[in-house]
């Protein structure tokens, strides 16, 4: 099989290793996720402090936006919609080097990306968003946002000191519902890509073979020389989903997730309950939105908004139909 590149599909089932065949919804075989039991280290390298310590920045988002009257989301709905979105292409995406955690920007392509796909889930309900610490990412979050017809602001939420929390604080409820909070944690970041990080990817096949470096990208649970597999990555990234997303969506709330190509194809593979044979093939683009609706504990996966007009999304939720249908009345 050869090194593919995640570049031209949304969210693309190649035909990959012999057998993976793909259905949504099909229970998971082997994949298997271990809750993290500690901080990673890597939280101190991005200045953040780990989830168990940062539950007041993780929770407090809840208070901060709005209220049915200001326009916003509905509460205690029954359903809530979760966006992922990998970031816009990066500098590096564009050079072919491998990223992993290695903290680049968007190309003026990827800005541009990052736009487009604001456009495309303007008119779904956003209470509270999550990135990584890396700034493709965080880019990505605040340029779609810029594109919503609600208009509200995206304030990141400073967690790394008390200090930090302390001196941004908002002190009027009117200007909090007009916010959303931006919710920014390592554990979204980009999987560890180890000794691979800033080499070439074509360079890198030719002299390791191709076999070898789609192992190395693809496969769930075979690492990069002295970095994170898929399996690693997961441990990390579904267990933050897990611990402090979820919970959110169980309130009501609406999310939005910016994160990487690595760390959201562990947290599809959870949600699509997806095996690690089937997990090979799946290929994230960079800057496509892609739409789940929460809903009595399940995650229903709706494919990629296509537009800011696109009848199916609101013809499939009553309730995004109405949000949509009070936009339109603004
Ligand atoms: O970190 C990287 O290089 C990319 O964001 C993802 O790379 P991959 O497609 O090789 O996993």
């Amino acid at each position: 099989m050869a090194a593919s590149t995640s570049q031209h599909a949304l969210i693309s089932i190649k035909p990959a290793a012999p057998a993976a065949s793909f259905s949504c919804g099909k229970r998971a075989g082997n994949a298997r996720f271990v809750s993290a039991t500690g901080c990673c280290p890597g939280s101190r390298k991005f200045g953040l402090v780990c989830a168990a310590n940062s539950q007041s920045s993780v929770i407090e988002p809840v208070h901060l936006p709005s209220s049915p009257e200001s326009g916003s989301t509905p509460k205690k709905s029954g359903e809530s919609a979760l966006i992922l979105i990998r970031h816009g292409e990066s500098l590096w995406n564009e050079k072919n080097l491998f990223t992993g955690c290695v903290d680049v920007p968007l190309t003026p392509k990827g800005v541009n990306e990052a736009i487009e796909a604001g456009k495309r889930i303007c008119n779904i309900p956003v209470d509270v968003i999550y990135t990584s610490s890396l700034i493709r990412a965080q880019m990505t979050a605040m340029l779609a946002m810029m594109q919503h017809r609600r208009k509200k602001v995206p304030i990141i939420v400073h967690s790394e000191s008390e200090r930090a929390h302390q001196w941004s604080q908002v002190y009027s409820e009117e200007t909090k519902k007009q916010s959303i909070p931006v919710v920014t944690a390592w554990q979204l970041n980009e999987r560890m890509y180890g000794e691979l990080q800033g080499l070439n990817k074509q360079e890198t096949a030719d002299r390791f073979g191709k076999d070898q470096v789609h192992e190395w990208r693809r496969s769930y649970d075979i690492p990069p020389p002295n970095g994170e597999s898929l399996e690693m990555c997961a441990e990390r990234a579904v267990s933050y989903f897990k611990d402090q997303i979820v919970p959110q969506l169980v309130a009501g709330k609406h999310v939005m997730i910016a994160a990487h190509g690595n760390s959201l194809r562990s947290i599809i593979m959870h949600l699509d309950k997806l095996t690690s044979q089937e997990v090979i093939s799946l290929e994230l683009s960079t800057g496509i939105p892609m739409l789940y609706i929460f809903k009595e504990g399940k995650f229903i996966r709706r494919g990629s908004p296509a537009g800011p007009s696109e009848a199916g999304v609101y013809a499939y939720t009553k309730k995004l139909a109405q949000y949509r249908q009070k936009l339109d009345g603004m």
